[in-house]
Order: C-alpha cells, then structure tokens, then sequence
C-alpha cells in the first residue's frame, strides 16, 4: 500500500472515496487486527496513511517527528513517510474547525455540551478552545474523572448553547439511536454530529425538529482528507474543492422518498424515477406483502391496521438506512413520527400531491373504499404531509413532466445542502 488507511474497522468508511476524488492516487482501506498494528508500523512500508479508530495515540511511538498541534492534541490521524523518517499530523482539527467556519456555527463565550469523550474528542476540545469556547462539558454514559453524567446533564447543564456529538451513538447500523432528549434545551442554537452514516443523525434530525440547524460529519471527513492530501504530496488545495466534493456525494448518495396519498402515483413515479437517477428502487407496500407473504388488502382483513403499522415500521426503519435509493413509501406512513424521523436521515422527502378526483376508489386499497373515505384521510394526513415533505410536487400532469420536475427540484435541493 502506498496510500490509504489504518484502523481496525474500516468497512463504513467513505475515505477512498473522497481521497480519489481529491488526488491522483489509489487510496486502500487496510483494516488491521491489534496484533498486525505494531507489525504493519514497525515496516512503515507506505508513502502517507491516515490513522483512525483505535490507533490514533497508539501510533505515535513510531513516529520521529510529531507536529505542535497534533502533539497538544495529542492524537495523530495522518502519517507521511519522507526517506524512511515518519511526520505525524492531526487533519480531524483542521477539518472540524473548517466546518465551523463554513456554517458560522457559534463557539466563542458558548457553553459546548459534548457527547463522548474518545479519541475525536480530544482534536474538537482543541478546537473549541481556540475558538474560545465559555465552558466545554463533556458527557459519557459511564462517567469518569473529566466527564459528567446524563442526569447531570437534564438537572443541571439544559443552558448549553451547543451540542457536539463526538460518540458512535446514532451510527449506521445503530440509526434510530440518539444519544440526548434535545427538547428542553432552550438556548440551543446548534447541534454538531460528526457521524457521516447516515447522513443525518437521529440527534440532527431532532435538532431540524426543533428549528434548531445542524450539521452531520460528512463535510468535516472531506475537509480533514483535503489536509491530509495536502501533507502526502507537500501541494495545496483550494477549500472549494471540499464544498464540491460534498455536495457530489450528498446528491449521489441521498435517497428520495415519496409520501402521498393511496394512489397518488408514488408507485408509478419512483420507479421511474429510480431508473433515471440510476438509484435502486423499493416499494414499502411491496417489501411488507413480501414479508407477510399476503396482499396489503389480507393484512388489514386477517391482522387489523395496528399490525400493519408495526410491519409498516419495520420496512420503513429497514429501507432508511438505504442511500442512492428512491423510496415509494405507503400512503399512512407519516402517520408516525418514528417513521417521518428515519426517512429523513438519509432521504429527501417528496410529497407527491393529486387532486382528489382523481384518486382512486379501490377496493384493493384498504382505506379507499370511497369518496368520503378518502376525503376523510386526507383532510388528517394533508398537514403531515406538507410538516413532513422537504419539497412538494402536483402529480396533476403526465407522469414524465412531473418525474422532470422532481429531478430539478432534487438538484436545486441538493445545491442547498
Ligand atoms: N400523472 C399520472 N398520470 C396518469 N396516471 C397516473 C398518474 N399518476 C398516477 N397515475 C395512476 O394512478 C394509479 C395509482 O398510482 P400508484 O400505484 O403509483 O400510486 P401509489 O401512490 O403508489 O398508491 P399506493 O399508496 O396505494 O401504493 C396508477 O394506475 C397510476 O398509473
Ligand atoms: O472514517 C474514516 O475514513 C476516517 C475517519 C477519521 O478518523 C479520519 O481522521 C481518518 O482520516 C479517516
Ligand atoms: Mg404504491
């Protein structure tokens, strides 16, 4: 390996990605078992590595020269071999200050909550204090000698101003997790995850919730590969390119979800539109039918709704955790919050609107029996869909001029992001 990355999971992480898109090399995940570690160092049989999760401090012994920062940190997530010497560098420092910057988030006189005290932590306390942060209070669950507690947290700490989630609470497969009830904190005015899968974290997309703006760790992972790349090949980038990066990826890898009415052309539209963005299709209705081995209409007649529901949300916290994926979802879906709340962490939502004339009385459609049934629903689900949906579309035309339409409304989204 000449570039790449060291750690003992490597399997979620996104670096190769984002490194190949930033230089002109091969960049290999190398994942090492705690006994290959000390091996693999001892050879240095590369040109530059980035370091991370569990041999961020470990890896410093073999090093011969530790750069002031990195060294107050005292963590190093970048290696660079020049004629066999080893140069260690801290970039998460870089990168989380630079995504700070980039959004204004506050830090100077703030009181910071922050959640985890590992490794990453260590590079982000040395940024909040040179941002001047008022206080930094660091939470874990099983407290220590520098950290509180979580009922010292709701007793006492609900004035903090911001909250930085630095632990794996929240981490794909863990996505319906969230570390904190972010309810009764008045003052907030940011919420910080560096968790990049998904793409929201359960806690930012509480914080949307609550008109509170938050920032997932995509963008912070892309501004510390920039540095890195930077010290590999002694050269400078200019930061625009991780804005570029960033939002490629995030329109790449979002899914759309669509909402709707029963037979207001979820179905229809989103295989289309899977085939046109080059995404994978799932129909919610369809995976449920599969599961149960029955048709949603047997559902509802042998089990009731109640245990559809429960099925609905099985599916749906299933195909949220999918990106590059567009998603029909079943008309009651946003029914419950839980579900609104998970298809938002890697998904934009779309509410596909048709007049009610022309929706279908059906029998096969469980709640659209007839004209009042449907206008009964819809007169309860009409505000959910609009509190839900990120954008909102009329299926009143062809199907192709409205499939057009979402795609540039799912690009003017994405230049936002
Ligand atoms: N713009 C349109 N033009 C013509 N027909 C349409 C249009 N939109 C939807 N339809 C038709 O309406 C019917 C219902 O559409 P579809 O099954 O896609 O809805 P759905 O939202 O997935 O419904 P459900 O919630 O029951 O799964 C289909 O026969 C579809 O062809
Ligand atoms: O998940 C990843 O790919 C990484 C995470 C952080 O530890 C970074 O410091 C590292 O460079 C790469
Ligand atoms: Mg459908």
């Amino acid at each position: 390996m000449k570039y790449g990355l060291i750690g003992e999971h490597l399997s979620h992480s996104f670096s190769k990605e984002i490194h190949e898109k930033l230089a002109d090399y091969t960049y290999d995940l190398c994942p090492l078992t705690k006994e290959e570690f000390p091996v693999f160092m001892k050879q240095h049989d590369f040109k530059a590595i980035n370091v991370t999760i569990p041999y961020k401090i470990d890896c410093m012994a073999y090093l011969d020269e530790i750069d002031e920062k990195a060294q107050a940190i005292g963590s190093v997530n970048t290696i660079v071999n020049r004629d066999g010497r080893l140069y260690g560098y801290n970039t998460d420092y870089d990168g989380f200050a630079y995504m700070l910057k980039r959004h204004g988030v506050p830090i100077q006189g703030q009181k910071v909550l922050m959640i985890g005290d590992g490794g990453a932590a260590k590079a982000i306390t040395k940024v909040l204090k040179d941002f001047h942060a008022k206080e930094i209070l660091k939470v874990r669950r099983s407290k220590s000698a520098n950290t509180i507690s979580y009922d010292e947290v709701y007793q006492q700490h609900m004035d903090a101003d911001i909250i930085i989630n630095t632990s794996p609470s929240g981490m794909y497969p863990h996505d319906d997790d969230c570390p904190l009830d972010l309810t009764a904190f008045k003052d907030l005015k940011y919420v910080v995850d560096i968790i990049y899968n998904p793409l929201r974290t359960s806690l930012c997309v509480q914080a949307n919730n609550q008109n509170v703006p938050s920032i997932g760790g995509l963008e912070m992972l892309i501004a510390q590969a920039k540095v890195a790349v930077e010290h590999f090949l002694s050269t400078s980038i200019e930061n625009h390119a991780i804005h570029e990066i960033y939002r490629d990826m995030m329109k790449e890898m979002t899914s759309i979800v669509l909402i709707g009415m029963p037979s207001s052309g979820k179905s229809s539209i989103g295989r289309q539109l899977a085939e046109d963005l080059h995404k994978e299709f799932y129909d919610v209705d369809t995976q449920i039918e599969q599961i149960a081995k029955k048709s949603i209409k047997d559902i509802f007649q042998d089990e009731g709704e109640a245990y559809f529901r429960d099925l609905e949300t099985k599916v749906i916290l299933q195909l949220s955790q999918k990106k590059q994926a567009v998603i029909a979802t079943g008309g009651g879906s946003i029914l419950r919050k839980q579900n609104v709340n998970a298809l938002k962490r890697n998904g934009m939502l779309c509410y596909i609107r048709r007049d009610i004339d022309k929706l279908l009385v059906d029998d096969a459609r469980p709640l659209s029996k007839s004209k009042a049934a449907i206008q009964e629903m819809l007169d309860i689900r009409a505000p959910l869909y609009e509190a839900a949906a990120d954008i909102c579309i009329d299926n009143n035309n062809d199907l192709g001029t409205v499939i057009e339409m979402i795609k540039q409304m799912f690009d003017a989204y994405c230049q936002k992001l």
